[in-house]
């Protein structure tokens, strides 16, 4: 166990100095070596010799230099527990996804801005990013590590595995580290069960897998037509058909999710699980959601937040589109239903930019929220490539163009090609245009397969000013969040 104390002897350079600790009779910071960044360590002989590095006389100070790789991130997890991801249970939490693996500073600094109870995870991907970035679990947990330890984060903080899919995304997330373990089986969810004809629907009940679920039709029935869930301002009930519906939409999923669930217990590692059916067509409605967790709960499966399909649209790095007022009153009832069968957390997916909804959401959930971001980061990078690389962010943005129709195959967006100014004068403005944002949202495996080393040469010469523009970014996303 580690003990921190005080104070720090000085170091010769020093571009970071909110990263430096210093625990019983060693200090650990990150500077810069020949144009890099690099961890020092600084003290007697027993810590020092668990990471790789060259002992160099660094100043007046002898130290070891080690660069910033995965074993001295592991090393540095173990030295300063508070960068190793654990569950974060039921507080108030956000998601800062990172698909460059260089905001975490950033969103450290909009955090200890806003102050306050939020909890983070910074090390958050999910595998369709990590497949169109080219990065494995283990470079965004450590990518996270460096960056909240640049920043000088003291804090706890988890690693969210996002929309997992199969047993071997959990594999991979898991021996990386990972805690908070997202599992989306949208796949198995039927989004036409709401408009199926009464024929259709009991043909597809038929072909229920009844047995592995422990239940048949009519147990189904009598449970859900028994039930009635206080919502304070009403009563809600199924009736019959609504739990035909529901079931013919949801218990395939709910399957899935047992069955990846029980894989992930088998690990016997500490791990919190968020339930994900955003991503679909038909919204969850408080109904759905009803049984949804109750057959989840049926079947042992535990959670700490769910993401449902909320009304409207939350498309990637825009606000909220859609009835405000009818989703107030949409969120109150996930909200209530979360706390009476759980509680769990409702879970905000695709999260960025939903500036609109943000109180009503802190609101009804009065904290039990998490608010899970990732593009939007991305986006404030390439702001920066706008002011500083003209040139290069036009040559990006025609590349993305010439990709838009394929790459957004995968998200549900409403932006329009045709919509993005042909000829701005303003290249920073771009990126507050809801069509530009998106095309360039979703074609970044396409620009990081050809641009990703000019782009991260940007980051690093503009450090300052992408952290900045970070900073103030996610100062707007988190403080409706950061209550009292
Ligand atoms: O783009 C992705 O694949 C993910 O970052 C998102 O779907 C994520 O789950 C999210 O909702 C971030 O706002």
């Amino acid at each position: 166990m580690t003990r921190e104390t005080q104070p720090p002897p000085p170091a010769p350079t020093d571009p970071y100095p909110e990263s430096r600790r210093t625990l019983h009779d060693f200090t650990v910071w990150m500077g810069q070596a020949a144009g890099e960044k690099q961890l020092f360590v600084q003290g007697p002989e027993h810590p020092l010799q668990h990471f790789q590095g060259d002992a160099v006389q660094h100043g007046p100070l002898k130290v070891l230099q080690c660069p910033l790789s995965s074993h001295n991130a592991k090393v540095l997890r173990e030295i300063l527990p508070n960068l190793k991801p654990q569950p974060l249970g039921l507080a108030t939490s956000a998601g800062f996804g990172d698909r460059l693996g260089v905001a975490t500073p950033g969103h450290v600094q909009a955090l200890q801005a806003v102050g306050g109870r939020i909890r983070p995870i910074f090390a958050q991907q999910s595998i369709r990013e990590m497949a169109r970035t080219g990065r494995t679990p283990q470079q965004v947990l450590d990518d996270a590590t460096w960056g909240a330890f640049q920043a000088g984060w003291t804090g706890t903080l988890g690693a969210d595995a996002d929309h997992l899919k199969t047993p071997e995304d959990i594999d991979r997330c898991a021996a990386a580290g990972f805690t908070f373990f997202t599992l989306d089986p949208s796949g198995h969810v039927d989004n036409a069960a709401g408009r199926d004809s009464a024929a259709v629907l009991q043909e597809k009940l038929g072909q229920l897998p009844w047995a592995a679920l422990d239940t048949s039709e009519t147990d189904l029935q009598r449970r859900y037509r028994a039930l009635r869930l206080d919502l304070g301002h009403r009563t809600l009930t199924l009736d019959e058909e609504a739990i035909t519906r529901a079931a013919v939409k949801y218990l395939p999923a709910v399957q899935q999710i047992q069955a990846l669930f029980q894989h992930l217990q088998g690990k016997n590692i500490p791990f919190e699980l968020e339930i994900s059916v955003d991503e679909g067509d038909a919204p969850t409605t408080p109904a759905e959601h009803v049984f949804l967790a109750s057959e989840l709960k049926r079947l042992g499966v535990s959670w700490v937040s769910l993401a449902p399909r909320f009304i409207g649209s939350f498309e990637k790095g825009v606000d909220y589109i859609g009835d405000v007022d009818l989703l107030n009153l949409e969120m109150q009832d996930h909200a209530l239903i979360a706390r009476r069968l759980g509680p769990y957390k409702l879970s905000l997916h695709s999260g960025s930019d939903k500036f609109s909804i943000y109180p009503i959401a802190m609101h009804h959930t009065q904290g039990l929220v998490h608010l899970k971001t990732a593009g939007t980061s991305y986006l404030e990078a390439l702001r920066v490539v706008a002011v500083t690389a003209p040139d290069l962010f036009t040559e990006m943005l025609e590349v993305a163009k010439q990709h838009f129709e394929e790459d957004r195959a995968s998200y549900h967006i409403s932006g329009k090609l045709d919509r993005v100014p042909v000829q701005p004068g303003n290249l920073p403005a771009l990126l507050d245009h809801f069509d530009t944002r998106q095309v360039l949202h979703v074609t970044f495996g396409t620009l990081l397969q050809q641009f990703r080393e000019p782009l991260m040469q940007l980051m690093e010469q503009h450090e300052t000013l992408h952290l900045q523009g970070l900073r103030e970014h996610f100062i707007r996303h988190l403080a409706p969040f950061a209550g009292a």
